[in-house]
């Protein structure tokens, strides 16, 4: 049987001011539908290359992408993007910002539809208490909590999260981890996120995909995270296998890859 979402023996090159320049190669991935994958690796790996070129954002050079058996060749609401920094349009209230999305993807439904949709997506992340805000009045953690609204609205096949909670304290980060961990389990979406964030790596997911350097960088190794579900971080703290899957990505982080290294 065929992956859900299929990143085939992706490359990409580009041709800058001092000649072509090979950020990624041979990156190939196999997902399954509802599964939670973390991206991490160092800075300027290709993290967001790669998420660019499942968005369709960006154009693989070799290789490509096939989701639900179709190539990706353009963006599509079927994929929806999470940025670290929000890209809510300012003019526009809360409410406006998910709407303008539900009509458009949801075209051919009534208004009263449309309408119970976007407060039922501001209600996944809680946010329908500010329907009448503007972006420019709400907090970064809020931002980004519409942002999610608006990407979850669009009921795209996969969820697209480019350190989504980059930007924010730790706090806000571990409130918005907990939304989204709750989001996952009730929805099953199928996620794509990078990060940098250990922690946040393993608490939410199925599968790290660790990239090695570049340039030509591909996936170094994949850590499954068999961590039951639900997960709460209070009890993870002093977890065994958490702690454990921890020290495997910090190991690969910082160089010590017990896994390469007996290879
Ligand atoms: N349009 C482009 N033209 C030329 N080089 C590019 C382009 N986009 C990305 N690169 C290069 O490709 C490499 C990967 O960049 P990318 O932004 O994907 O890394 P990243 O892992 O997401 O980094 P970070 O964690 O810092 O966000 C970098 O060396 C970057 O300079």
């Amino acid at each position: 049987m065929s992956a859900y979402l299929s990143i085939e023996n992706v490359g990409i090159t580009f041709q800058g001011d001092k000649g072509p320049f090979c950020a990624l190669r041979d990156v190939s991935l196999k997902v399954d539908k509802g599964q939670f994958i973390s991206i991490i690796g160092h800075s300027g790996c290709g993290k967001s290359t790669l998420l660019n070129i499942v968005a369709g954002l960006s154009a693989a050079t070799t290789g490509g992408v096939i989701l639900e058996n179709a190539e990706v060749t353009a963006p599509g609401p079927d994929r929806a993007v999470v940025f670290q920094n929000h890209s809510l349009l300012p003019w526009l209230s809360v409410y406006d910002n998910v709407r303008l999305a539900v009509d458009k993807v949801h075209k051919a439904r009534d208004k009263a539809w449309r309408h119970d949709w976007t407060l039922h997506n501001l209600s996944l992340v809680r946010m329908e208490e500010a329907c009448d805000k503007r972006p420019g009045e709400i907090s970064g953690g809020m931002k980004q909590r519409v942002g999610i609204a608006r990407a979850l609205s669009m009921e795209p096949k996969v969820l697209l999260l480019d350190e989504p909670f980059g930007a924010l304290d730790a706090l806000t980060r571990a409130h918005l981890q907990d939304g989204l961990m709750e989001i996952h389990q009730r929805l099953g979406n199928t996620v794509l996120m990078i990060t940098h964030d250990v922690d946040e790596a393993v608490l939410l997911s199925d599968r790290i995909v660790m990239m090695g350097n570049g340039p030509a960088a591909t996936i170094a190794r994949i850590l499954a995270v068999d961590l039951p579900r639900p997960r709460r971080r209070v009890d993870l703290a002093c977890d065994a296998a958490y702690t454990h899957h921890r020290a495997e990505v910090l190991r690969f982080l910082h160089g010590h890859d017990t896994a390469r290294d007996a290879a």
